[in-house]
This record gives C-alpha cells, sequence and structure tokens, in this order.
C-alpha cells in the first residue's frame, strides 16, 4: 500500500491529472466486484492519508446493471432509460446497451466539462505556495460486460479518446483466471480478444487475472513469459487427448510466437477482486502505466489531435476560400458587393457621349460604392460581413465536439 499511497501523494503534490481507469472484460470475469475492491482500496488509503491522497472519481457506463454496489459519481442511467430505449426503438439488449452509449456520447461535451471541473488539479491562486490539495487522483470507470457493443462501437471510441485527451488512460481488461486457464485454447482466444482491444483502443493495458482465491495466475503467466512451456502445455494436451486435431495444435503454438510482442507491452498482475489481495501491485502497475501514457502514448495522441485540427482548419480554409472566389465571381457577374455598377447615366449630348466612350473600360464599369470610405473597410463592409457569416456558419456546421460526436455517429452508425 506505501508505494501506490506514496505514488498517489507525489503525483498530487505535482499537479498532475488524475489517471482514468477503465474496466473492461468479458461478462461475469468480475469487473464489478473489482471495481468496488480498487473503490474501498482508494477510499481506505483517503482515510489513512486525508492530506495527500483523494477517493476517486466513480464513473459506470453499464446502461443495463440493475445495481452497484458503490456509489457512482456519474453514472450513465441517470441519462438514458436503457429500458425504455429498448421500447422505444424495438431493440434487443445489447442494441439497447449500444444505442444507450450512443446517447450518452452525444452529451460527452457535457460529461467531459463536469470531468475536468471536477478532476482537474485547480490552478493556485497568485502567490500562494501551498502544496495543492488533490481533488482525485483515479477517475475509474466500469463498463458493460459486453465488450464488443462498448470496444468496437463508435460512442466507445469517442468516450475513450475524449477520456485520453484529457487525462492518462489505462484500460485494465479483467479476466477470470480460472475459466482461463482451463485450457490453452481457452487462453489464446482471451489474449485475442485482449490483443484486439489494445490495438483498438490504442492505450496502455493492464492484464488482471482475476479471482486468484481460487487459482493462482502462475501458469498463465508462465505461458505469457515463455513460448516454450505454452507449447509445451499444447503437447501434453494433445497426448491426453483433450484439445481434438494436430491443426488446432500448430495454429495455437504459432500463434504463441507471434503474440510474444504484444506480451512485452503489458503490465500482468493477479487479484482477487473478492479478498482485495493484490490490489497494491494493481495500483503499482497504473503508476507505472500513467508514465507510459505520458511518456509514449501522449506525444502520438497529441500529434493525431493536431492533425485532425489541422485537417479540420484546412478544409474549412479551403471551403472558405472556395466560397468566397464564388462570391467574387457572383458579384462580379451581378454587379454587387464591390463590383457594385454605378448608375448609367445617360449621355444627353453628343459630346457627353464621346467623352464617356473615352472613359476607361474599368472607371466606366466598375466604380467604388463610397469612395470616402477607406478600401481595406470597404472590402470589409461589402465581403467581410459576408465572409464572417459564412465562416461562422461552417464554424456551426463542423460544430462543437457533441455536434461532432452526433455526427460522427450517424455517419458510422448508418
Ligand atoms: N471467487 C471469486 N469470485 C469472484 C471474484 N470477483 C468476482 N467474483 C464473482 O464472479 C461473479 C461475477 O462478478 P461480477 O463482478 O458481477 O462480474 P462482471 O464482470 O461485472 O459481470 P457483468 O456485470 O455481467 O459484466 C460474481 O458471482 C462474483 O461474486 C473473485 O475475486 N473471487
Amino acid at each position: 500500500m506505501a508505494s501506490s499511497s506514496t505514488a498517489a501523494g507525489a503525483g498530487a503534490q505535482q499537479k498532475q491529472p488524475p489517471v482514468s481507469i477503465v474496466c473492461v472484460g468479458m461478462a461475469g470475469s468480475g469487473k464489478t466486484t473489482f471495481m468496488q475492491r480498487i473503490n474501498s482500496h482508494l477510499h481506505t488509503q483517503h482515510t489513512q492519508a486525508p492530506d495527500t491522497t483523494a477517493p476517486p472519481y466513480v464513473m459506470n457506463l453499464d446502461p443495463a446493471v440493475r445495481s452497484v454496489p458503490f456509489d457512482s459519481n456519474i453514472d450513465i442511467r441517470d441519462s438514458v432509460n436503457y429500458k425504455e430505449v429498448m421500447k422505444q426503438y424495438n431493440l434487443g439488449p445489447n442494441g439497447g446497451i449500444l444505442t444507450s452509449l450512443n446517447l450518452f456520447s452525444t452529451k460527452i461535451d457535457q460529461v467531459m466539462s463536469i470531468l475536468e471541473n471536477r478532476c482537474l488539479p485547480k490552478a493556485p491562486a497568485e502567490g500562494d505556495d501551498t502544496p495543492a490539495k488533490p481533488t482525485t487522483d483515479h477517475i475509474i470507470v466500469d463498463t458493460p460486460g459486453q465488450i464488443e457493443v462498448f470496444v468496437w462501437s463508435a460512442s466507445g471510441s469517442i468516450l475513450l479518446s475524449s477520456l485520453a485527451s484529457s487525462f492518462p488512460t489505462v484500460i485494465a481488461y479483467v479476466i477470470d483466471t480460472p475459466r482461463t486457464t482451463e485450457n490453452t485454447s481457452t487462453f489464446m482466444s482471451n489474449m485475442l480478444y485482449a490483443i484486439s482491444i489494445l490495438y483498438k483502443t490504442k492505450l496502455p493495458m493492464i492484464l488482471v487475472f482475476n479471482k486468484t482465491d481460487v487459482k493462482e495466475p502462475t501458469e498463465a503467466i508462465e505461458w505469457m513469459r515463455d513460448f516454450e512451456s505454452f507449447q509445451a502445455a499444447v503437447r501434453q494436451e494433445e497426448e491426453e487427448e483433450r484439445e481434438g486435431s494436430g491443426y488446432m495444435g500448430s495454429l495455437l503454438n504459432s500463434m504463441s510466437l507471434v503474440l510474444e510482442e504484444f506480451y512485452n507491452h503489458l503490465s500482468v498482475v493477479g487479484v482477487s477482486a473478492m479478498t482485495g489481495d493484490g490490489v497494491e501491485d494493481f495500483f503499482r502497475a497504473v503508476e507505472e502505466k500513467r508514465v507510459e501514457f505520458n511518456k509514449e502514448y501522449k506525444p502520438e495522441l497529441d500529434r493525431k489531435k493536431e492533425e485532425a485540427e489541422a485537417a479540420k482548419a484546412g478544409g474549412t480554409e479551403k471551403e472558405m476560400n472556395r466560397l468566397m472566389q464564388d462570391m467574387e465571381v457572383s458579384s462580379r457577374a451581378k454587379g454587387t458587393g464591390k463590383y457594385k455598377r454605378a448608375p448609367k447615366e445617360e449621355p444627353e449630348t453628343v459630346s457627353e457621349a464621346e467623352e464617356m466612350d473615352g472613359e476607361s473600360e474599368d472607371e466606366a464599369r466598375w466604380v467604388e460604392r463610397d469612395d470616402d470610405v477607406p478600401e481595406e473597410e470597404m472590402e470589409e463592409d461589402a465581403d467581410g460581413s459576408l465572409q464572417a457569416r459564412y465562416a461562422q456558419a461552417l464554424k456551426d456546421e463542423s460544430g462543437g465536439a457533441a455536434g461532432s460526436a452526433a455526427g460522427y455517429i450517424r455517419r458510422t452508425q448508418g
């Protein structure tokens, strides 16, 4: 406990943003029990060291859960009624969860501003040297048991990327150890699931082997660290005819070689959400991943964000230029704006007509609207106000995060 509390306390004094821990895992792996355990661990820590630690900020993103055994600061069920969504849109359970998440993610702007307000360290008043008391050091997030609905949906991506853009974010992939280590193929299936989540979310991941009170993850960890021991287990299963054909065995063997690189990117801890065993190891891994996030993931995320913003700004500018070109052409053609035509004076005498013919074509056809107005002001008046209005309209169209989130969902979900 000492090391994790020290890390949390030191983090607070340097005014680091809290780390957000997103718990994902298959149904029944023990996510909710694990959430309850880490929540109570952080509360106990805060009771013991109130000046250097803070209780966590808790979010529940599972719309279908009937009751959660911990208090949530933000609960998706407060904004979306899962049962109503199913009824109204005539959906099944998974469609209901997906649509509820989609509806919730259209409010991501509000959610993020609450999170930032409550969880980011406040800047001290000028001249105030006292170390800031942490608001919170951890944001913990529970997700639906249907992992694919969360990880593979547009709304899941929006929620995760929004979190990661404001806070160091870590995925805690909770695994049911006794079931996963039943045999090599179940183990491999679970690892492939983890790999798909790692590559989809592009966030640092901790493999949490849960239920260690029932079975220690020693075997699983050995399989990850040493592919030869995994291959030996595959051979043994084949000999015992536990796992069917040789084809399956050679596939598993090849996979174990391929996955070696993936395993190197992970932190692995064994915990028992039931007894609390291993929770300190988990928080040590979180601190490691926080550092890794800031060093490796954040620069990449920032680069992507800048690229997206530049592309958006570039796109808007291009649109604006095209629009302005169109406007110039049409105002030239129509004789409006700065190309407004002077009312044509009819020559009253032949000499007047000759004089008028002698004027340069430009002078005769295109005259400034008001000679007393400086040119820059004129341009602004003629085109600028319109330009500003169009720029505003384009800005409005591209929308804030919520607008773009809604658009993104519409586009990706059809
Ligand atoms: N023995 C043991 N049982 C556990 C542990 N953690 C969870 N369980 C049990 O596993 C079952 C599922 O736990 P939950 O926390 O509901 O799992 P979940 O992943 O949230 O499940 P969903 O809500 O369906 O996604 C429950 O019966 C828990 O009591 C543990 O560390 N040890």
